[in-house]
C-alpha cells in the first residue's frame, strides 16, 4: 500500500477540479468582481491623465472665469471626474463584496474537502493505515493539505487579479517604448526562482517534520486528553511530556527559520536588481517629459503605469511561489484519496466482482495452514493454524497474553488478510467476499471496545443500524445484559450522553461499559452468524459474570461463536478449546478432554481454580 506519485500538474489540476466543485456560485461571482476591480487602476490612470492634460491645457486660457464654471464649461473634463469618482466608489464596494464572497468560498472549500477526507479514512477497509506510520504521516499531511486547498481559490483569484491590472498597464506602457514591459519582466525572472527554490526547500522540511509534527499531536492528546488526565497527574508526568513536546517543536521551528532566513535574504537581494530595472524606464520618461515629448498628463500616467506593472509583477511572482507551495502542500490529499486498501484488493479485484454470501446450509468456518504476520513485520504472530468452527459450536481460545488468541479473531473478522494460508466461510475464502456483506454477518465484542461519546441508546442501536430507532429492541437487549435498571436511573434514560467530555454526559463504570458493548453486540443477533466475543467480561462482578456467562452460552446455541477469555470459567462452558502458545495451537479439545491430558489448559484451569480457593 504505497502512496502515488502524483506529478505537480496533475495536483494542481485535481486541486482546481476540488475548488470548482465545492464552491461554483462563488467562484464565477469572485472572477465577475476581480474583472471589474482588475481593470479598474488602468481606467482611473487613463481618466486621471486626460484630467490633468485638460486642466494644465485649460489654465493658459481662462484666467478670468471662477475655477467651477471652468469645470462645468468643459463636457471632457465634467465626465472624466465623475468616471474617477464612480470608478472610485464601485471598488470600494466590489471590496466589500468580494470578502464577504472569498469567506464563504474559504469555508465551503474546507468543509468539501474535509468530508471528503474523513470519509476516504473512515471507510478505508484497510485497519493498516492506521498502524503505519508512512500512511498516518500522510493523514496527517492531507490534513494541513486543506488548510492550503483553502488558500487556493484566494491565489487563483488574486492571480487574476494581477493579469487584469497587468495587461492593459503593459499595453500602455509599451506604446511608450517596447523595450520597458520587457526589461521590467528580464528583471522580475531571478526573483521568481529564487522564491520558487524557496518554497520547494521549505516544503522537504516540511514533509520531513511530518512525523514531528505527529509526535507533538499525540504528546498534546496525552496533556489535554480526558483518556489521560488522571495517570498524567497522578505520576506527575505534566513536565516531562510538556518538554518533550517543547523539544519537538523546539526542533521543528529551528528548521524552519533557517530556511525562512536564506530564503528572506536572497528575496530581499533579487528584488534590489528588480527595482534597478524600473528605475530605467522612469528616468527615460522623465526625460522625454522635460524635452517635450511627453506632457505632464503622460508623465503621470506612465509613472503610474510603469508602478503598476511592478506591483503586479511582484503580486504574480508571489502569488506563483504561493501557488508552487499551495500544489506541493495539497498533494498528499490526493495520494490520500487514491491509496488503495490491500484488503479489498486480494481476491476480488474489484467491488462488482466480490462475491455475495452464498446462502446455503451453513459448512462452518475452517483455517487452513494459516500464518500471519502484521505488515511491516516478519515476525509470526500465528503459525499455520488449522481449525474448522462447525455450524452452532462454540470454540474458546485461550492461552497466555501475547499468544496470538485476539490476532486470529481480527483475521475471522477480516481486519487483516492471512499472510498465507485461508480461512473459508461456508466453502468461500473470506477475501472473496463483500466485506461489507461479511461484517453484517458478525457480532463482535472487542477487547479494546468503543465507547462512543453518544447517548446510552445509540451506544447500543449502533450495532444495529436498523434498530437504532427501535426502543423496545434496545430496552431488550439492555435487560438481557442486566442494566436497564442502571439506565432508568440516569438523568435522561436512555437519552442521557455517556461521555464526560459531552455538556451534561456522564460517565459509567467500566463494568457498565462492558455490558453496553455486550448490548451492542447482542442487537446484531437476528442478521450474525459468528459471534466473536474477546475478553468480554473482564470487568463484570463474579454475579453478573456467571448470569453473562450462561447467556452467552444460550445465545452461542444457534450460532457459530469464539470467545476469548483468561477467565476459564467461560472456556468450559465451550463446547471446544483451542490452546494457543506462540501463535501455534498446543491443545485442543473439550474441557473435560483437557483436563484428562494434564496439559498446558490443566496447568492453567488448575492454577486459576487454586487462585480461588
Ligand atoms: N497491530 C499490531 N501490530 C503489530 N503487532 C501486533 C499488533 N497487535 C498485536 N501485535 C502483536 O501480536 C502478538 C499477539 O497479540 P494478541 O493481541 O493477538 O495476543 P493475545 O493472545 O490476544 O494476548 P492477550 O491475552 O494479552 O490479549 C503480540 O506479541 C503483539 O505484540
Amino acid at each position: 500500500m504505497q502512496p502515488s506519485e502524483l506529478s505537480l500538474f496533475q495536483t494542481f489540476r485535481h486541486s482546481l477540479l476540488l475548488v470548482i466543485q465545492s464552491a461554483p456560485t462563488e467562484l464565477r461571482t469572485l472572477i465577475f468582481l476581480t474583472l471589474i476591480s482588475g481593470s479598474s487602476p488602468a481606467i482611473s490612470l487613463f481618466l486621471n491623465k486626460i484630467i490633468i492634460d485638460r486642466i494644465s491645457h485649460l489654465l493658459g486660457k481662462y484666467t478670468t472665469v471662477s475655477s467651477l464654471t471652468l469645470i462645468l464649461q468643459e463636457p471632457l473634463l465634467l465626465w472624466c471626474i465623475g468616471g474617477l469618482i464612480l470608478l472610485n466608489l464601485l471598488t470600494d464596494s466590489i471590496n466589500g463584496i468580494t470578502n464577504f464572497v472569498f469567506s464563504s468560498l474559504r469555508d465551503r472549500v474546507q468543509g468539501f474537502a474535509q468530508s471528503i477526507v474523513l470519509n476516504k479514512v473512515a471507510n478505508f477497509a484497510d485497519i493498516a493505515l492506521f498502524e503505519t506510520p508512512e500512511l498516518l504521516n500522510l493523514v496527517q499531511l492531507a490534513q494541513t493539505g486543506i488548510e492550503r486547498l483553502k488558500e487556493l481559490s484566494f491565489i487563483a483569484i488574486t492571480t487574476l487579479h494581477g493579469f487584469f491590472i497587468l495587461i492593459p498597464a503593459i499595453l500602455l506602457s509599451s506604446s511608450i517604448a517596447w523595450w520597458i514591459p520587457l526589461i521590467l519582466f528580464t528583471s522580475a525572472t531571478p526573483a521568481i526562482y529564487v522564491e520558487l527554490t524557496y518554497r520547494k526547500k521549505s516544503w522537504e522540511v516540511e514533509e520531513t517534520q511530518a512525523s514531528v509534527i505527529r509526535q507533538m499531536n499525540l504528546y498534546r492528546d496525552v496533556l489535554v486528553g480526558e483518556a489521560y488526565a488522571k495517570e498524567l497527574r497522578l505520576f506527575q508526568l505534566q513536565p516531562l511530556l510538556l518538554s518533550r513536546w517543547q523539544s519537538l517543536f523546539q526542533t521543528m521551528f529551528r528548521s524552519m527559520q533557517q530556511i525562512r532566513k536564506r530564503g528572506t535574504l536572497l528575496v530581499i537581494s533579487w528584488s534590489m536588481v528588480n527595482g534597478l530595472g524600473t528605475a530605467l524606464p522612469y528616468i527615460y520618461v522623465v526625460i522625454g517629459a522635460l524635452r517635450g515629448i511627453y506632457t505632464l498628463g503622460d508623465l503621470a500616467l506612465y509613472a503610474g503605469l510603469i508602478l503598476q506593472v511592478r506591483q503586479s509583477l511582484f503580486l504574480l511572482i508571489n502569488n506563483g511561489s504561493d501557488l508552487y507551495n499551495v500544489v506541493l502542500g495539497t498533494r498528499p490529499i490526493f495520494q490520500l484519496l487514491e491509496l488503495k486498501p490491500k484488503l479489498r484488493l486480494s481476491l476480488a479485484s474489484r467491488e462488482d466482482t466480490a462475491a455475495k454470501l452464498s446462502l446455503t446450509k451453513h459448512q462452518g468456518i475452517q483455517i487452513k495452514n494459516l500464518s500471519f504476520a502484521y505488515p511491516g513485520s516478519d515476525s509470526k504472530i500465528l503459525d499455520n493454524i488449522n481449525l474448522t468452527i462447525q455450524p452452532h459450536q462454540m470454540i474458546a481460545l485461550v492461552g497466555e497474553n501475547g499468544a496470538g488468541k485476539t490476532t486470529l479473531a481480527k483475521l475471522l473478522c477480516r481486519l487483516y488478510d492471512p499472510s498465507s494460508g485461508e480461512i473459508l466461510w461456508n466453502r468461500q475464502d473470506l477475501r472473496a467476499i463483500d466485506l461489507t456483506q461479511l461484517h453484517s454477518r458478525l457480532a463482535v465484542v472487542m477487547q479494546d471496545y468503543a465507547r462512543f461519546p453518544a447517548t446510552v441508546s445509540e451506544n447500543v442501536g449502533f450495532g444495529y443500524l436498523p434498530a437504532l430507532q427501535d426502543v423496545n429492541t434496545i430496552q431488550e437487549a439492555l435487560r438481557t445484559v442486566r442494566i436497564a435498571k442502571a439506565v432508568d436511573n440516569l438523568p435522561q434514560g436512555l437519552e442521557t450522553l455517556l461521555g464526560k467530555q459531552l455538556a451534561g454526559g456522564v460517565d459509567l463504570s467500566g463494568g457498565q461499559w462492558q455490558r453496553i458493548a455486550i448490548a451492542r453486540a447482542l442487537i446484531r443477533l437476528s442478521s450474525a452468524e459468528l459471534l466473536i466475543l474477546d475478553e468480554p467480561t473482564g470487568a463484570l462482578d463474579p454475579k453478573t459474570e456467571h448470569e453473562i456467562h450462561q447467556l452467552l452460552r444460550t445465545i452461542a446455541t444457534n450460532k457459530m461463536a469464539v470467545v476469548i477469555s483468561h477467565r476459564l470459567a467461560l472456556s468450559k462452558l465451550a463446547d471446544r478449546i483451542i490452546v494457543l502458545k506462540n501463535g501455534k495451537i498446543i491443545e485442543t479439545g473439550s474441557h473435560e478432554e483437557l483436563i484428562a491430558r494434564g496439559g498446558q489448559y490443566h496447568f492453567m484451569f488448575t492454577r486459576q481454580a487454586s487462585s480461588y480457593q
